[in-house]
């Protein structure tokens, strides 16, 4: 991917079933959890690099001894630095105690970490700043054992003003406006009011103060809880929360849009963003693990019972295919497929681009995730160039030499690999004069494989801004000397801002508008800006459900190939002596390769919850008034 975009955010959430001495028998160590917790959190370390965070529970404890530890940062490795802390805290407390080597009861009571339940995170933030207060997992304390909540989630809500204004009607006083704290707040509220409910009938029962806690634990009806909380929530999110005496969940959307995958066993419940993740670091088969439903819990008791539960009425699914397309590790055996087949998918339209001539055209891709869909079209080129070694020899078959029929099967596929990156340049790269010149360096080239007469075709996984392509990939490509440079977009056009967990909120930013904004230009059509703001503007007091998403009339105008082409002028400098074309992928062809996710807003501007249209609204009036904040 070539444009940095910030997205995304990875959960794990471990479970120990068993007591810890069992772990200790049977895998020689009591920290087998933490240990756990780290290779799921490095193992999703894609999703998230603003920080990382880890938060512990240790089950029936003494009054008076610490059960809850957490550790954040929003360092440069966070989870390494995360990590270290602990590793370095335990370190410390068996080294000062030898007694602690095999007690484990000691152990537990002792050393802050261990624990039989855990929930980390990795950080990509879509909202408030990027401090340390910002990183989950963010926790609620409170002198009773059920009222502590922990919070973590991949997600992004699209009214969550709105959210922070009702928790200011029901009299609270948030002490920031941070969107996790928002939704944790919200599920407190319901916890506590569930607490309370639930000590006066035990009361009733004639139970004292100290005898209740322990039946509230038991009894706490956790669904009941988040049925509660999530009413008024419109968003995407797989959001994760620990309760201080032992239970835990995690609910995702009704439309399935953040992922999110469970295995459960008689050891351990897992929780993850990221199917893989768990395949590998619990050394399991791709069916053992499962895909949570869309607007289910997992819900795991203190006492171990695990319950996948709805807890909110699923929506038509509409799980993210930018999933599919860039977020996820490609190592899912579903999602690799899927990547091969973005790339198979496209090669109609490149071979038409090259005019079919495979001997002049080196195939490439932009680094590092770009590379599987490369592998898919670099197949299908492979079945064309078949084809036409197979042609060739049924024509020329009556008078076909050997020396020929050398000549056409050493033809070959050629694949290289041109585009580098140079990641490290980015930290130098200041606000100056020469800033073009040094940003066009980001990426660098492979020399000595392209000829004047070539074509290069290089991949990508999709065109958010296109900054990186025009400022540095292909001015760099261009110093090669192709004849042409043809970018292809393993992604349709991205013509709409995300509002469910990727950082893309701000229309402007999107070549795709762009270009769709200068063809309006040319065509003497430019009124039709204003046009759709006072449509907009008039749709600012209405309910989300009534609203429409306007802003699809700036493209409609327009087909698909006209808005690459403008894209192409847009994306190649003056200075760029090669032809430059751009091709995208269409959206039917995205959902033949990904058909179990459909989710295609940002391409279609077809929204799965309704405060999707508010959000682009409200994108297209802050882009008409030169407005920089956040639609949501
Ligand atoms: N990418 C995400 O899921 C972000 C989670 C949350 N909205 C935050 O900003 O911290």
């Amino acid at each position: 991917m070539s444009d940095a975009i910030k997205h995304e955010c990875g959960i794990a959430q471990v479970r120990l079933l068993k007591p810890l001495e069992y772990y200790k028998e049977k895998y020689g160590t009591a920290f087998y959890g933490v240990n756990k917790m780290y290779l799921l959190m490095e193992k999703q370390h894609n999703r998230g690099q603003d920080g990382a965070g880890f938060a512990s529970i240790k089950l029936n404890v003494q009054p008076g001894e610490r059960y809850i530890s957490r550790v954040r940062s929003n360092q440069a490795q966070p989870i390494q630095d995360i990590f270290e802390q602990i590793n370095q805290r335990i370190n410390d407390e068996m080294k000062e105690h030898p007694e602690y080597a095999d007690d484990i009861a000691l152990q537990k009571r002792k050393i802050p970490y261990l624990g039989e339940l855990f929930l980390g995170h990795v950080r990509y933030g879509t909202f408030g700043k990027n401090s340390i207060e910002s990183v989950h997992p963010f926790l609620r304390q409170n002198n009773w054992m059920h009222r502590n909540l922990i919070v973590a989630g991949n997600f992004n809500m699209t009214n969550v003003n709105q959210l922070f204004n009702n928790l200011v009607e029901l009299g609270q006083h948030p002490k920031e406006k941070a969107d996790t704290v928002t939704i944790m707040e919200k599920i407190g509220h319901f916890l506590d009011s569930e607490v309370r409910k639930l000590y006066k009938k035990l009361k009733k029962e004639g139970y004292t103060k100290q005898q209740a806690s322990p039946h509230i634990a038991e009894q706490l009806n956790v669904a009941k809880i988040l049925k509660k909380s999530s009413k008024d929530w419109d968003g995407g999110y797989a959001m994760a929360g620990l309760m201080g005496h032992g239970d835990s969940f995690v609910l995702r959307d009704p439309a399935g849009i953040r992922p999110c995958y469970y295995y459960k066993d008689d050891e351990v419940v897992v929780v993850a963003s990221e199917r893989p993740v768990i395949q590998t670091v619990f050394n399991l088969n791709f069916e053992d693990i499962k895909e949570l439903d869309p607007g289910h819990a997992i819900i795991t008791k203190k006492n171990g019972d695990v319950s996948i539960t709805k807890i909110i009425e699923p929506l038509e699914r509409k799980a993210c295919s930018f999933e599919r397309i860039y977020f996820s590790r490609g190592s899912d055996a579903e999602i690799y497929k899927e990547r091969k087949m973005l790339g198979r998918l496209l090669m109609p339209e490149v071979l038409k681009a090259i005019n079919y001539d495979t001997i002049n055209t080196v195939f490439s891709f932009i680094p590092n995730t770009a590379e599987t869909s490369f592998y898919g079209m670099v197949e299908a080129a492979q079945d064309e160039l078949n084809r036409q070694k197979n042609e060739a020899i049924l024509t020329e078959k009556e008078n076909l030499t050997d020396e020929r029929l050398q000549e056409i099967l050493a033809h070959r596929l050629r694949t290289e690999k041109i585009a580098i990156k140079d990641v490290k340049l980015r930290t130098f790269i200041t606000e100056d004069s020469s800033r073009d010149d040094l940003v066009a360096h980001v990426y660098d080239v492979t020399y000595g494989v392209i000829k004047e007469e070539d074509n290069l075709v290089i991949i990508d996984d999709s065109i958010v801004r296109g900054t990186t392509l025009k400022k540095s990939i292909i001015k760099m490509m261009d110093r090669l000397n192709p004849k042409q440079i043809v970018v292809v977009s393993s992604a349709p056009q991205i013509r709409y801002p995300d509002c469910y967990g990727i950082d893309m909120a701000r229309l402007e930013d999107l070549v795709a508008f762009r270009a769709a904004l200068e063809l309006l230009k040319e065509q003497d059509n430019y009124q039709l800006v204003e046009e759709v703001y006072k449509k907009c503007k008039e749709q600012l007091n209405l309910k989300d459900k009534d609203v429409q998403n306007f802003v699809k009339e700036i493209y409609d105008p327009f087909t698909d190939e006209q808005i690459s082409a403008k894209i192409s002028d847009l994306l190649s400098e003056p200075t760029v002596k090669a032809d430059v074309k751009v091709i995208y992928q269409s959206v039917d062809n995205l959902h033949k390769a990904c058909p179990k996710n459909l989710g295609d807003w940002y391409f279609t501007g077809d929204y799965p919850t309704p405060g999707g249209n508010r959000v682009v609204n409200r994108a297209y009036i802050n882009f008409f008034e030169g407005n920089k904040d956040r639609a949501y």
